[in-house]
């Protein structure tokens, strides 16, 4: 299987702060690769340092074999990394339909004068083009009956899919999902869990995704890479992970007899033991 995301040696300083200490890991096509870790363990730190918007002290990341450490953040979605953020980033007066639309900005061929031309230049060919991808992705995660609706006037879970919908039009073929389940309650979570599953498998993308949430985690990823104190601690199966002493070592507190999530809910303890 080739290699999709190859992150090598990687170092991330702010001030005394070290946010991350030589951490390397790859992430294969078609792989669901998730990165758990307590609070502070610096998952967004990476996530950050890939999709451009922290440049690594120290270290390089290479997709598909382009070395993309001092890229700027606006030459990722170029190359087919797309991103969904942990706090959401959408545009909350926008319509749904329009925030979806916006994903695929960097898609649009036509400019300002050719799509003044727009029957003759292809722009109006090319702007249904784009209606029928962004209705594909409706679609796909059932967001027909919200559409039009204001993005800003949609509950949380609702919100969060919107986004996942907004990175997806970008067409990625690595697509980042930071916390994508935060917030949510237990059937949101399962639908996003099948959503994440399913445009993996059926869209073919590459996912790398941070979530707290372990059982989700252990559930539906392919590997999964533990951070603790900025430092790489595990990679493994989901089963190997658990069961590695230096991952219960950084989820428990020297006293605690179940292993616990960061939020200090019990997790899968029976696979733990
Ligand atoms: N912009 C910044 N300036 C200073 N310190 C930062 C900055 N971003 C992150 N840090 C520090 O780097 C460390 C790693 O933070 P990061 O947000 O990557 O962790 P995390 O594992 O994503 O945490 P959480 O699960 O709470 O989101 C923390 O000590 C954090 O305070």
């Amino acid at each position: 299987m080739a290699v999709a995301l190859d992150v090598r040696g990687v170092s991330l300083r702010f001030g005394g702060v070290r946010a991350l200490t030589d951490v390397s890991f790859a992430v294969n096509d078609g792989e669901l690769f998730s990165i758990i870790g307590p609070n502070g363990a610096g998952k967004t730190s990476i996530v950050n340092c890939i999709s451009g918007r922290y440049r690594p002290t120290e270290g390089q990341l290479f997709y598909h074999g382009t070395d993309i450490t001092g890229l700027n953040p606006n030459a990722r979605p170029g190359l087919g990394i797309g991103r969904t953020f942990q706090n959401l980033a959408l545009f909350h007066h926008m319509s749904v339909l329009d925030n979806i639309m916006v994903g695929r900005h960097h898609l649009l061929k036509n400019n300002f004068l050719t799509g003044s031309l727009y029957w003759l230049t292809g722009a109006r060919k090319e702007e249904l083009e784009h209606r029928r991808k962004v209705e594909e992705i409706i679609d796909f995660l059932d967001l027909q009956s919200v559409r039009k609706a204001t993005a800003g006037t949609l509950p949380y879970g609702l919100r969060k899919r919107v986004e996942l919908a907004r990175a997806m039009a970008l067409e990625p073929n690595l697509i980042l999902l930071d916390e994508p389940m935060a917030g949510m309650n237990f059937e949101e979570k399962e639908d996003m869990a099948r959503y994440i599953v399913d445009l993996n498998e059926e869209y073919g993308m590459t996912v790398m995704m941070i979530e707290h949430d372990m059982d989700v985690v252990m559930d539906i990823s392919h590997r999964v890479m533990v951070l603790d104190f900025g430092r790489k601690i595990a990679e493994g199966d989901p089963a190997a992970v658990l069961a590695d002493p230096h991952v219960k070592r950084a989820y428990l507190g020297e006293e605690d007899e179940a292993l616990v999530d960061p939020d200090h809910a019990p997790i899968v303890a029976e696979s733990a033991a």
